[in-house]
């Protein structure tokens, strides 16, 4: 059952075993799975609306219109960021049923096998290890042919994907006209860039075809909402999805003074999966957190965790782009709408075309050896061996502003690794002093972005590598000119590269660790290895906060897995 908000005088009448607050890629899971037993009552609380029928969200190559600044978007933005010169940055959330998934770019990517045993040394459980969770990976994915039906065999490798599941993932679905140039670019260019069948092993070094969330058949996005919530689970008796309802905190307490809030309660466990901005905005506004800080901003402390909202840990992302001498690229779909309305009625027709694509073709991952001279007298920031630095990927089109014509390649570079100074956090916007912060408000946060001393020089050589990809012969006639005057060219100095890092990079919005998980009885951290809330029974945290870690890759394959696991987890500590 989907409820309104004016559903709430009912609901609070129910008697509710789980209640989920946040309706987003791990909620919905978590949802999904509890309810499998019949037995589990189950409330699922999202603050933002439904994303029944927008297109914008199904349809994959419109993942760029879904933020920043829409209704499906929480609409953040970071306070000043020293690594970024100075600049506030747009910081997207998911605020609609499905929540990030709804509205991320769909690259799905696991990371590498040393991120998870960096997570199980973290931790002390080897249940988060690459071994452990890459079932939990299988069980969440149906790898699905993609929309066009090409043949995919040497595209992929089936034997580490799922089949099965309720979150699709497919290859591009739709030729472009680079295809054949970026794997004769990287067959001439060879080392770093050598081809590999597939990314996802726990080995993703190597370039090969990107694979994204988007069920093949339908062309469509796949969220949490689409897979875990679709009709048939929706139907459980014991499901119950009430919209537009935005929880304040947990603990019983008073209520804010306004006639639409509501006090519910669980009988068994309280699942936080609001992200990992909000989680820490609910735990800080519910007395969870550093006790002087709360004291400090009129709060009265109920539990002394001083890491929540701490440790935030993010990828920025840097993009270049070139004008093409091509008629194929996909750069009017994002600036004539009498064009997109054509192919998307196209699309609405035959679930194909180049609609079906996601924002990336081909995908590659690049480690920086262990004996260059960035590391010298620094950490090697790697989760350990094979783990890339960072990844590259290219677009058939200008990922960022369109200009108003031209037609364009853009390759991007996400660094994977920053530094261990590159924390931001997140915290409570104490407007009046003396009063509590309003629990609706949005929070402060810091993404703390290229912070740490070997963060720009690994841009830098992210950008070097872009460079050279860009240079390879096979692009010959096809690349003309740089989009861009201040873009650096092959033979740029460092510190020209390092000017234009600073500049123009920004978040890839895979913000982890604000509500980390630690050792059993660990004094730092914020949930136990089960990702229970520390010292407080009855209260989990399953969503991207609680990884101490951004893991090598774009986040929401690491969350789906993880939300997989947290769920047999509940279950078995719940056994009747
Ligand atoms: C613009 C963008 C692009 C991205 N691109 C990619 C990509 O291409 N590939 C990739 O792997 N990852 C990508 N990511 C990251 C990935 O989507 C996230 O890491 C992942 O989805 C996070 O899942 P989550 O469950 O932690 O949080 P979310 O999916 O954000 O879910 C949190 C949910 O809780 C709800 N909520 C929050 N507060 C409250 C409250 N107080 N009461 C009730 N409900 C609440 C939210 O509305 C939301 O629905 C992207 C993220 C963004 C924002």
């Amino acid at each position: 059952t989907i409820l309104g908000k004016d559903a709430v005088l009912t609901i609070e009448s129910t008697n509710y075993d789980f209640i989920i607050v946040g309706g987003g890629t791990a909620g919905n899971v978590v949802a999904n799975r509890l309810t499998e037993n019949p037995q589990f009552n189950v409330l699922l609380l999202e603050a933002g609306p439904s994303d029944a029928g927008v297109l914008e969200i199904q349809i994959p190559f419109l993942c760029t219109h879904t933020t920043p600044q829409t209704a499906w978007d929480w609409n953040y933005t970071t306070v000043p960021q020293p690594g970024l010169n100075g600049v506030a940055i747009a910081y997207p959330r998911g605020h609609v049923l499905g929540g990030s998934s709804s509205v991320n770019c769909l690259v799905y990517t696991r990371g590498s096998r040393a991120d998870f045993d960096r997570y199980a040394a973290h931790t002390g459980d080897d249940g988060w290890s690459w071994n452990n969770m890459l079932p939990y990976f299988k069980k969440s994915e149906r790898f699905t042919q993609p929309s066009d039906r090409h043949n995919t065999t040497g595209q992929f490798d089936p034997t580490v994907h799922g089949f099965s599941g309720l979150n699709s993932v497919s290859l591009p679905g739709a030729a472009t006209g680079i295809d054949d140039i970026f794997s004769a670019a990287i067959n001439e260019l060879g080392s770093d860039f050598a081809f590999t069948t597939d990314t996802n092993t726990g080995n993703p070094l190597g370039f090969g075809w990107a694979q994204a969330v988007i069920d093949g058949p339908t062309a469509s996005r796949s969220s949490s909402s689409t897979g875990y919530l679709a009709a048939e689970f929706l139907s459980r008796s014991n499901l119950h999805v009430l919209l537009n309802a935005q929880v304040s905190r947990i603990f019983s307490g008073s209520l804010h003074d306004s006639s639409d809030q509501s006090l519910l309660d669980a009988q068994k466990e309280i699942v936080l999966s609001a992200g990992s901005i909000n989680t820490p905005q609910i735990l800080l506004n519910s007395g969870i957190g550093d006790n002087a800080t709360l004291q400090g901003i009129g709060i009265d402390p109920v539990i002394h965790l001083p890491a929540v909202g701490m440790n935030l840990s993010d990828h920025p992302i840097i993009t270049l782009s070139w004008l093409v001498n091509s008629s194929t690229t996909y750069d009017d779909f994002n600036r004539n709408t009498t064009i997109l309305n054509e192919e998307i009625i196209k699309w609405q027709t035959t679930r194909e075309g180049p609609l079906a694509n996601g924002i990336a073709q081909h995908i590659g991952f690049v480690r920086v050896p262990d004996n260059s001279s960035i590391f010298v007298n620094t950490v090697n920031p790697t989760s350990g061996p094979n783990s890339p630095h960072f990844e590259i990927f290219v677009s058939n089109f200008l990922l960022g502003d369109t200009p108003p014509d031209g037609s364009y390649l853009s390759i991007s570079a996400i660094m994977l690794t920053p530094g261990s100074n590159s924390r931001g956090s997140v915290s409570l916007n104490a407007s009046l002093p003396g009063s509590p912060p309003n629990p609706f408000q949005p929070p402060i946060i810091d993404a703390g972005l290229l912070l740490s001393a070997t963060d720009v020089p690994l841009m830098r050589e992210a950008v070097r590598n872009i460079l050279r990809l860009a240079s390879a012969p096979a692009w010959r006639g096809y690349i003309m000119s740089p989009a861009n005057s201040s873009q650096p060219s092959y033979s740029a100095s460092d510190t020209e590269i390092e000017s234009y890092i600073r500049e123009n990079s920004r978040s890839a919005y895979h913000v982890v660790g604000t509500a980390s998980m630690s050792p059993e009885g660990g004094k730092v951290g914020v949930t136990n290895p089960d990702l229970t809330l520390k010292r407080v029974r009855g209260v989990r945290i399953v969503d991207a906060s609680v990884l101490p870690y951004v893991p090598a890759g774009h986040t929401q394959a690491t969350v789906y897995a993880l939300a997989e696991r947290a769920s047999d987890l509940i279950k078995d500590a719940n056994v009747e």
